[in-house]
């Protein structure tokens, strides 16, 4: 498998300089050059798999260059440190199934794939005599999944960008209290969009993103959406297996897109079985009017109670634009450079039926994702985080006949503050997570100005 850019600039590359490259140097973000199809004994084979199993098959369609045994490795190793058997679980709560993606070291659905990338960047530097930087934003989880991922690691210093108290307090700790000389917490006076858009900026400056082997592991990083297609499989097999169904929906809380583009490439990849997807937003609704109206324009960034998906321009849009556009790389880039400037990309009512073809979509404001939380925990003692209940109370929006799979991205223990107050009372948290409270913590506080992180960077870099 080769891979190109949405914009279509980039000579085809392996997957492990994709893994290295993170966003195109064209600015396109790095896709398949094609979606492979599963076949009919393809799926047969893979319902009765385990989870490693499962992703073993799934990331060697899209890696030939790693050998079989060192992939399968690096698979037991990633997926060693989740505290269940099965990885990501799925359960049948009330009236929908719930795909529980909490089980990593740090609690939330980023684990999946940054413990593999982790792990990936250490096997390859491993073969090459190379050192990166790690340059990342987060809206609260990704940030702690990567640096947990990578801590300690040799040969690999990691940045983080988190909008300053922007993020609920657990995920602010599970960041900045990590001491690791390799590990640096920024929290920027800004937005996510503000940290996500000196991200990108830095990468787009070549000579800089070379000096330093700039290395992404947010959703640009093509690596990231392999491994999440793995739990759609996973849970799909589950429910076909124990309900004799053959058509599932998956509901999806919604901020960067990179999960439910996961998913749109689990359903592409299935043919038939995956009926839509449904993409939760919270009150940072630009991807609902995207999917209801075809409006595609950014506001102002609402802090709310589910903080990771605070988010108005979402990175992962792009690769969905290329598909929608019919693959067509031109018009991709053509629509991505006028959205840089206006801020806006309107849809014909015939994309817009596309897009429902693939997406059915609201947007859960804050009152109601408290009252999810109260009414799913008074009918089935099950707690749901803020993320999880807004894409519950969309899950249960478009609830048919099929069986609803809604991910729960993240465990309640994260948000113990706002889970407290929609049930009345407190809840116990894990030990890992309370004892944070008493560690200390280091971070830098900076104004949300690239310049100013280029010259963090270039005394804190590792070359
Ligand atoms: N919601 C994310 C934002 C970054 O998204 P990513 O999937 O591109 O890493 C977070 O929690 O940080």
């Amino acid at each position: 498998m080769k891979y190109i850019s949405t914009r279509g600039e980039m000579p085809p590359i392996s997957f492990i300089e994709t893994v290295f490259e993170g966003l195109a140097p064209d600015g396109g973000l790095i896709i398949p050059e094609r979606i492979p199809l599963l076949s009919k004994e393809e799926k047969e084979r893979w319902k009765n798999l385990s989870y490693l199993e499962l992703a073993y098959e799934v990331f060697r369609l899209f890696v030939s260059e790693i050998p079989e045994e060192d992939l399968k490795d690096l698979v037991k190793k990633s997926y060693s440190t989740f505290h269940h058997p099965e990885v990501t679980p799925v359960l049948k709560v009330g009236k929908v199934y719930i795909l529980e993606l909490f089980h990593g070291p740090t609690f939330a659905f980023k684990d999946v794939a940054l413990q593999f990338l982790g792990n990936l960047f250490e096997y390859l530097l491993k073969k090459e005599d190379r050192k990166i930087n790690i340059l990342g934003a987060t809206s609260g989880d990704t940030g702690a999944a990567a640096i947990y991922g990578v801590k300690g690691k040799s040969n690999i210093a990691i940045f983080i960008l988190h909008p300053h108290k922007r993020v609920s307090p657990v995920q602010a700790l599970m960041m900045t209290t990590v001491l690791d000389p390799n590990v640096h917490n920024l929290a920027i006076l800004g937005s996510f969009d503000d940290c996500q858009a000196i991200v990108k900026e830095l990468f787009m400056d070549l000579p800089f993103k070379k000096k330093y082997n700039l290395t992404a592991i947010n959703s640009i990083n093509f690596a990231r959406i392999l491994a999440q297609i793995v739990y759609y499989f996973y849970a799909y097999f589950r429910i076909s297996e124990s309900t004799g169904v053959e058509e599932v929906r998956f509901s999806v809380p919604t901020g960067n897109f990179g999960d439910i583009f996961a998913g749109f490439l689990a359903k592409r990849m299935f043919g038939e079985g995956i009926e839509r997807l449904i993409l939760a937003t919270n009150e940072n609704d630009i991807l609902s009017r995207f999917v209801n109206y075809g409006d595609y324009s950014v506001r102002e960034v609402i802090p709310t109670i589910s903080p990771a998906m605070d988010i108005q321009i979402a990175s992962n849009f792009e690769r969905y634009l290329y598909y929608l556009y019919g693959e067509d790389a031109q018009r991709t880039s053509f629509a991505m450079q006028k959205f840089a400037h206006t801020k806006k990309l309107i849809f014909s009512e015939e994309e817009i039926k596309r897009v429902q073809r693939d997406f059915l979509s609201r947007s859960v404001n804050q009152e109601e994702t408290l009252q999810t939380i109260k009414d799913f925990y008074a009918e089935t003692g099950y707690l749901l985080d803020p993320h999880t209940a807004v894409g519950v109370k969309a899950g249960l929006t478009f609830k048919d006949e099929r069986p609803m799979i809604c991910l729960a991205t993240a465990h309640p223990a994260k948000f113990p503050e706002v889970v407290s107050k929609a049930i009345g009372k407190g809840f116990s948290l894990p030990e890992e997570i309370e004892r944070l409270k008493a560690q200390p913590q280091k971070f830098e506080v900076l104004e949300k100005d690239r310049e100013t992180v280029r010259g963090y960077l270039e005394r804190f870099a590792i070359t």
